[in-house]
């Protein structure tokens, strides 16, 4: 019989993990499963470590955007993946009966998080920078090409980190402009509302992970700094 009767997730920026955690512990009940609805890696494990709880990761294919308070817009996908841990078959029939999505446990969620990572490392930035949504990168002279170069940077850092990333990569990354076509990346609502970004867990995780490893990722490091330039920039126009 599972031991774990109610789900709670967290979906603030990964930034405000500390912020909220108070929060997260005062909801707790004796057999609340926390799942971490994030972008990132390790932002899971930053959770637990804040909250001292077990928390699940998992991986959303959900674009969503916060047009105004009270009034969310679905731009496509409907896919969770979630890890497999105390509670995610509760979690995962919850969210399933709760919304028309599609939640699964996967038995190799550092695979399933390096993957989204790879499409944030992808599309987050672009989409941030430019303020265009996924379609424009299909249909921009060159874009193909430096998507591609995000990628192999992020492949060579994955494996270095013990992950393959899927063969058809190239072509998972083209489902994601056709699932969502009309989403701008949740970094690029960020910029849009003037807030920080969540691009230090995102490019900024293969930065780093890449000079533990002494790998060069040009690509990554320069979408990394414009991004850093666009939240100084937001910054100093908030004190203005
Ligand atoms: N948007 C998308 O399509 C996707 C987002 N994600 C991931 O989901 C997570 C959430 O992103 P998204 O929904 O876009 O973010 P939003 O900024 O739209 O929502 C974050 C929410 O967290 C609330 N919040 C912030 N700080 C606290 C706090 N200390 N206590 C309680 N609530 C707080 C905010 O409240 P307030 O507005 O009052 O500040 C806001 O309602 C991120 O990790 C993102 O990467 C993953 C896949 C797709
Ligand atoms: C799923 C996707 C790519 C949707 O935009 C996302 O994770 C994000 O915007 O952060």
């Amino acid at each position: 019989m599972p031991s774990c009767s109610r789900s709670g997730l967290v979906s603030v920026k990964v930034g405000d993990n500390a912020a909220a955690a108070p929060l997260v512990l005062s909801l707790l009940g004796k057999d609340t499963v926390i799942l971490s609805m994030q972008n990132g890696v390790d932002t899971a494990a930053q959770l637990s470590e804040l909250t001292g709880c077990e928390v699940l990761p998992s991986a959303l294919y959900i674009a969503v955007d916060r047009v105004e308070p009270g009034h969310v817009v679905h731009r496509g996908g409907h896919h969770i993946m979630l890890g497999s841990g105390k509670g995610s078959r509760l979690a995962a029939a919850a969210l399933n009966r709760a919304a028309p999505l599609k939640a699964e446990i996967s038995q190799d969620i550092p695979s399933v998080l390096w993957e989204k990572l790879t499409v944030n490392c992808v599309y987050n930035a672009l989409s941030a920078i430019t303020l265009m949504p996924y379609a424009a990168f299909g249909e921009t002279d060159g874009a193909g090409a430096v998507i591609q170069m995000v990628l192999e940077e992020c492949r060579v850092v994955a494996q270095a980190c013990g992950v393959t990333l899927p063969a058809d990569m190239t072509q998972r990354l083209h489902q994601i402009i056709q699932h969502m076509p009309t989403q701008k990346s949740s970094a690029a609502q960020d910029v849009m509302k003037g807030r920080a970004t969540e691009i230090e867990f995102i490019n900024g995780y293969i930065v780093r992970k890449a000079g533990e490893y002494g790998i060069a990722v040009p690509v990554n490091f320069t979408l990394l700094v414009i991004i850093r330039m666009i939240e100084k920039r937001l910054a100093q126009e908030k004190l203005v």
